[in-house]
């Protein structure tokens, strides 16, 4: 490459798009008419930047070290240590420091004067270079027209396993996954812009479909499309009314100032919200409230009788909510966006959500809507599905298919909200924006289709098979709880004396990875234990029909196309210590098998 300012192979800094930040980076070549240099970063991201993006390592070697005396959030956080790991300290700046440098872009110049010192502070400690970084400046890669054209790297999920211990997994990935960037968007998903499209007609469609199917005596594909009822059937003001007292009672029990408020992780700019976590003492007041009202007579078979109306009201709250969350993020600060769903296409961001955490003064609508009117309504929904089978059976008391589905779904339900603080280690509160999938998947989605069970004993009585279905529960259940809980506690205080046994990955942000127990097995282990558990709820429905395995089979599609979803953030987040930890972890869900 003669007359130009960076040479092939030459490690100089690049800013990461649309941050203030600088990254070691090799260059890999350039290009002469676009004027663009091609270079990979330590994690193996190739990017293309402007020539007045790089900088000569030298001159930034001296100015970032005299500044990395001062601490932000992020920075203090990258220093946790996880109990296996040595004293060696990850060179690298937290993800969150690489978003909170990109607002700086657009903040007024006083104020940017004022983060410069900790937005500069990149580590600049010796690197050693990965074989795939050094091999990369051997061939010419090809080169693209974009400005910032991100080429992201083959995924490497189903890599064949290392003989290596986790132990030496750490000394070398502490050296190897320096410096490693954060994208500012990430692919998208769903399908794109398209499959958004699709998916904001398909689901509430699958919808009203399963709520058509379950009240058929011979519910089956075969009657497909289910005889429509006249539009005027659709709507009942009073459904509506109940629906809206039953989230203002969830609002109000979410408000009142009992239970503990826990605390988020951190956001991009280090901040940790608090939520209150409350869950367990409102099912349990909303079950008060259920057994007083049928003391007092109020026939809850009106949910049942009602169950069309009722899911059309909801869906009409679901739309309002997300056209509203819509028009509240385009007032949000760039740091309150979520990475995945600001694509620019309205539809698709509409549908993906937009703000990572849509709040009113203190009230966060993304974990309200998640925990509470649509989780505790699915009980609700289920124990009147039980008194219509009673009326419609003509029983003294519900079958034991019905029962066992209704404690079942009730024990997942109550341990949820009993473990309500794990919830805001996952990804939904984590990553995803809020928008219509969640506000849909909560409010409608939830209460509507995962009561299908219930809603199908109702008319087809079955013989169960209450023992394997018992097994089932004890073991998914066993092995979902511990191994969320232990993700949680970890991701909550790493040095936790109780997770000391474990051995952990070190990435380039400072977080670390579990490489033993649950998460040592599968990398999905919560996933095999929540899919164990519908295999038991769908048992007691028996094998007359498909439609109560629907849920069965749903499940599946979704918690591996989220496993997927996951491994992509995760492989974006933790670069190459990723790719260690699915080489040493192999299966997916299943072991031996996904
Ligand atoms: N009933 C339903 O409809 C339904 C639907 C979906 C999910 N769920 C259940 O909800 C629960 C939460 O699921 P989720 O999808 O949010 O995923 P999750 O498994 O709870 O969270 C994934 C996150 O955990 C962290 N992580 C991954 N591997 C790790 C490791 N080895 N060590 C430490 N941290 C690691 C990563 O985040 P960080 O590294 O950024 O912390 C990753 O993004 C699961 O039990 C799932 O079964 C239920
Ligand atoms: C197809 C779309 C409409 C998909 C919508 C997905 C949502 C319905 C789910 C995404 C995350 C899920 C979830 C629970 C319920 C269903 C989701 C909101 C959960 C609250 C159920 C109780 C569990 O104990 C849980 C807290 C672990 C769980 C968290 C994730």
């Amino acid at each position: 490459m003669p007359s130009v300012k960076y040479q092939r192979g030459e490690m100089v800094m690049g800013r990461w798009p649309g941050s203030s930040l600088y990254y070691e980076v090799k260059v890999l070549g350039y290009d002469t008419k676009s004027q663009l240099y091609t270079v990979i970063y330590k994690d193996g991201t190739e990017l293309e930047l402007k020539e007045q993006d790089i900088r000569n390592i030298a001159g930034f070697q001296t100015r970032s070290r005299s500044r990395s005396r001062s601490r932000s959030p992020g920075r203090r956080r990258s220093r946790s240590r996880s109990p296996a790991r040595t004293t060696r300290r990850s060179s690298s700046r937290t993800a969150a420091a690489v978003a909170a440098a990109a607002i700086m872009e657009s903040a007024p110049s006083s104020r940017r004067d004022a983060k410069l010192k900790d937005t500069l502070e990149v580590r600049l400690s010796p690197l050693v270079s990965a074989r795939a970084f050094e091999s990369k400046v051997e061939a010419e890669p090809e080169l693209n027209q974009g400005r910032y054209n991100l080429r992201r790297r083959k995924e490497d999920g189903d890599a064949k396993p290392v003989e290596t211990k986790p132990e030496q997994l750490e000394e070398k990935d502490a050296k190897v996954a320096a410096a490693a960037p954060a994208n500012l968007s990430t692919p998208l998903d769903f399908g794109g812009k398209i499959g958004a499209y699709f998916w904001l007609l398909f689901l509430p469609a699958w919808v009203l479909f399963v709520v058509l199917q379950g009240d058929l005596e011979d519910p089956s594909l075969v009657n497909f499309p289910p005889p429509l009822p006249p539009l005027e059937e659709f709507w009942d003001a009073q459904a509506l009314g109940f629906v809206i007292l039953w989230v203002l009672l969830q609002a109000l029990l979410y408000i009142l100032p009992f239970g503990k408020l826990s605390e988020g992780m951190p956001l991009s700019s280090g901040e940790r919200l608090k939520y209150r976590t409350n869950g367990f003492f409102a099912i349990t007041v909303s079950a008060l409230a259920a057994a007083a009202a049928v003391y007092l007579g109020v026939d809850l078979t009106y949910i049942h009788s009602h169950f069309l109306q009722l899911a059309t009201a909801t869906f009409l709250i679901s739309v309002l909510l997300s056209a509203y969350l819509y028009v509240h993020s385009c007032y949000a600060e760039p740091a309150q966006l979520a990475l995945g769903g600001n694509s620019g296409n309205v539809v698709y961001d509409f549908f993906k959500g937009r703000e990572l955490n849509p709040r009113i003064k203190n009230f966060d609508l993304k974990f309200f809507c998640e925990m509470r009117p649509g989780l505790i309504g699915w009980c609700l929904i289920n124990f009147a599905m039980a008194l219509a089978e009673m009326k419609e059976q003509r029983l003294d008391a519900p079958s034991y298919s019905m029962i066992l589905v209704n404690l079942f779904q009730l024990l997942y339900v109550v341990d949820g909200l009993w473990n309500e603080e794990a919830i805001l280690t996952t990804m939904d509160l984590m990553h995803d924006g809020f928008g219509f999938m969640l506000a849909f998947g909560d409010l409608v989605w939830v209460p509507f289709t995962y009561t299908l069970q219930a809603y199908y004993l109702v008319s087809h009585p079955n013989p169960l098979i209450p023992s394997l279905s018992l097994c089932l529960l004890v073991v998914g259940f066993y092995i979902f709880r511990k191994s969320n809980s232990e993700k949680n506690a970890f991701r909550r205080n790493p040095s936790d004396p109780k997770l000391s046994h474990l051995k952990t990955i070190p990435t380039a942000t400072g977080k670390s990875l579990l490489v033993s127990g649950w998460w040592g097995v599968v990398r999905h282990p919560n996933y095999l234990g929540d899919l164990i558990m519908a295999l038991a709820w769908s048992l007691p429905c028996g094998f007359s029909h498909l439609l109560p395995w629907y849920y069965m089979i749903y499940f599946i599609i979704l918690l591996v196309h989220r496993d997927s979803r996951d491994m992509s953030e995760c492989r974006r987040k933790y670069g190459s210590a990723w790719d260690e930890y699915c080489r040493t972890v192999r299966y997916r869900i299943i072991p031996r098998v996904y």
